[in-house]
């Protein structure tokens, strides 16, 4: 099988340049022969996966981080455009990830250990899976129609919000993931207040519902290991969306561990809907932002679709 990794260097704070020859020794060792593409900006890494594709390779490797994946699963179709079908590119190829160390939120879906060894191992022998993929249709910063892919989570209302503050956060980053989520967490709770948001799931009734985060989820984690989903499935063909209703920071702080273990779904305060298609706007004049996996692309309305098994990965 042909296989290509698709690699962001920068990833983990360059800590993946530095040990990319022997994470690269150990990938041939279990998969014959591998070739490498570096990303050198971002979005480089989904014009590479579509050139990698139509190079006829049949194997495509996300090694980075949820940026990257999201990125390389954006590459497994033509850009998309707003209302427009969507183009899959080198059918029948399928998807691998790789990340290093304990990062990544997607990864963590699959429960299983994250050292390279394992994750090779599961590259090299783990049954090829379908995997569901999620289209996002939003309005971009610039007011524009815009659409993309996402593979594990996206979300609006206080994540969108938090996502800026962590890119913004060079400091916290160099204190890990988890560190720099929950302090730009407890920064995003004193910015956003509570905003009614119509939504609707599949052809239910439209539902005007307070929103702190709502969360709509193909994998499981997202925010540095919070447990958002722990029912979501990527593999089930539906969405599981979870909403946090008026949580403010107080909320957060009595508890902070209660999401990362998964226990928020206790809290009244916090409603479980499930679907294949979800609709969200906000009221006029209101700016309630989104996350991609990650990234802050834009804000609602928006509509979040599920392609079930829209990818085959081996992981
Ligand atoms: N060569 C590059 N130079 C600058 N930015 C890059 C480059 N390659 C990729 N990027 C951008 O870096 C962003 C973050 O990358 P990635 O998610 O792989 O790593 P990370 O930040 O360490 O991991 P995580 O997102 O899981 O915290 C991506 O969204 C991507 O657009």
């Amino acid at each position: 099988m042909r296989a290509r990794a698709i690699v962001n260097p920068n990833s983990s704070r360059g800590r993946l340049a530095r040990a990319w020859p022997d994470v690269h020794a150990r990938l041939q060792a279990a998969l014959g022969p591998v070739e490498v593409a570096f990303t050198d900006a971002p979005m480089a890494a989904a014009r590479l996966t579509r050139e990698a594709l139509r190079d006829g390779v049949e194997l495509v490797i996300a090694c980075g981080g949820d940026g990257t994946n999201n990125e390389v699963v954006n590459g497994f179709f033509e850009p998309p455009r707003p209302g427009a079908p969507d183009v899959r590119v080198g059918e029948g190829a399928a998807l691998s990830i790789l990340m290093l160390g304990t990062g990544g939120d997607f990864r963590k879906s699959f429960g299983a250990a994250g050292d390279v060894d394992a994750q090779v191992r599961r590259i090299a022998e783990g049954k090829p899976r379908p995997l569901d993929v999620g289209r996002l249709d939003y309005v971009a910063d610039d007011g524009s129609p815009a659409a993309r892919y996402f593979i594990n989570i996206a979300s609006f209302g206080v994540s969108g919000v938090v996502d800026r503050e962590v890119n913004k956060a060079r400091l916290t980053k160099l204190f890990g993931g988890k560190f720099t989520y929950f302090a730009a967490t407890v920064r995003g709770l004193l910015r956003y207040r509570p905003t009614e948001v119509v939504m609707r799931v599949d052809d239910g009734p439209e539902l005007k519902l307070v929103v702190n985060t709502a969360a709509v989820c193909n994998g499981r984690y997202f925010g540095g290991g919070m447990h958002v989903a722990p029912m979501a499935d990527p593999s089930d063909g539906r969405l599981e969306v979870i909403v946090m209703h008026d949580m403010g920071l107080l909320d957060f702080i009595k508890d902070p561990n209660a999401i990362y273990r998964g226990e928020h779904l206790k809290n009244p305060k916090v409603r479980h809907l499930s679907g294949a298609r979800v609709e969200a706007r906000a009221p006029a004049g209101a700016e309630v932002l989104l996350d991609v996996d990650g990234e802050a692309p834009g804000r609602l309305p928006a509509t979040f679709t599920v392609l079930p098994g829209a990818l085959t990965l081996r992981y």
